[in-house]
């Protein structure tokens, strides 16, 4: 069935993305269903990372559109699109050292406000953001670390941060790229549970190399090959798809 145009929180049509003559992402047609789980996966290389890219602003496309609730946000910078509800994670951490988990936080609910980004943070005014702060590291199952410096967590407890940082953006739709990557599997199924409560109420894309984890969390997978979209369904479907066995089997001859 073909969702209707308020159904529809994401939508990418005929998006490319050229690299110096070489196209990472080819023509690719995405529907992301408002209030659904979608997963990207596909081979090394296969451009999920340069579609999210592309989806969040970091990336300007050569070719195509992208429509967030029906709005066209097709070249936008990132923190325009990010007004616009789409907050995205990265596979790379990216906190400070010497900043506790509560202050992360609380720096994070800041910059949604007219206070904006300012380094120099006064002690009154950050703790106005304390009490949702610490219902976010609640929620991420960070409450026995907040006054530990970011430095000193385990590789698990920095991932769920950034996932309370994105977070504390409060968007409608977030884009996860590779939450569980480099995980144990402890840290993993911590991870699937924290995505399925976040979830509740937001739209939610991620890219992840673990099955276990698109089949735990997706409700559609699409799969990319060579920058284009080789298969869509759900992840019953998908895993079926004679051309996704394929393409994950040539993989894995070359690894
Ligand atoms: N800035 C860039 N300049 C040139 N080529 C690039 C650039 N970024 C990505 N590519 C190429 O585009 C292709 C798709 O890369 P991308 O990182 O999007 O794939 P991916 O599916 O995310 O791979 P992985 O699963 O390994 O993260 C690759 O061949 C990559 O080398």
């Amino acid at each position: 069935m073909t969702p209707s145009s308020q159904q529809i929180a994401l939508q990418a049509t005929g998006l490319t993305k050229d690299f110096r003559g070489f196209r990472a992402v080819d023509n690719v047609d995405l529907t992301v269903v408002a209030g659904g789980v979608h997963a990207l996966v596909g081979p090394n290389g296969a451009g999920k990372t340069t579609l999210f890219n592309l989806l969040s602003g970091f990336l300007t496309p050569t070719a195509g559109t992208i429509t967030v609730r029906g709005e066209d946000v097709t070249g936008l910078q990132p923190e325009q699109i990010a007004h616009k509800g789409v907050a995205r994670s990265f596979q790379i951490t990216s906190l400070f050292e010497n900043l506790k988990p509560r202050e992360h936080v609380e720096l994070a609910l800041q910059s949604r406000t007219s206070l904006g980004r300012r380094f120099w943070r006064s002690e009154k005014i950050m703790r106005q953001f304390r009490p949702r702060a610490d219902e976010l590291l609640a929620e991420v199952g960070l409450s026995h670390l907040a006054e530990k410096p970011a430095g000193e967590l385990a590789y698990g407890q920095k991932r769920a941060l950034e996932m309370a940082l994105v977070l504390a953006l409060d968007p409608a739709i977030m884009l996860l790229d590779e939450p569980t990557a480099g995980m144990g599997i402890e840290d993993v199924t911590r991870t699937i549970e924290l995505v399925k409560r976040i979830a509740v109420g937001r739209t939610v894309v991620f890219v992840d190399h673990n099955m276990h984890v698109v089949g735990s969390l997706a409700d559609r997978v699409t799969v990319l090959q060579q920058g284009k979209v080789l298969a869509e369904g759900s992840y019953e479907e998908v895993r079926r798809d004679p051309r996704v066995i394929t393409a994950y089997l040539g993989e894995a001859s070359h690894a």
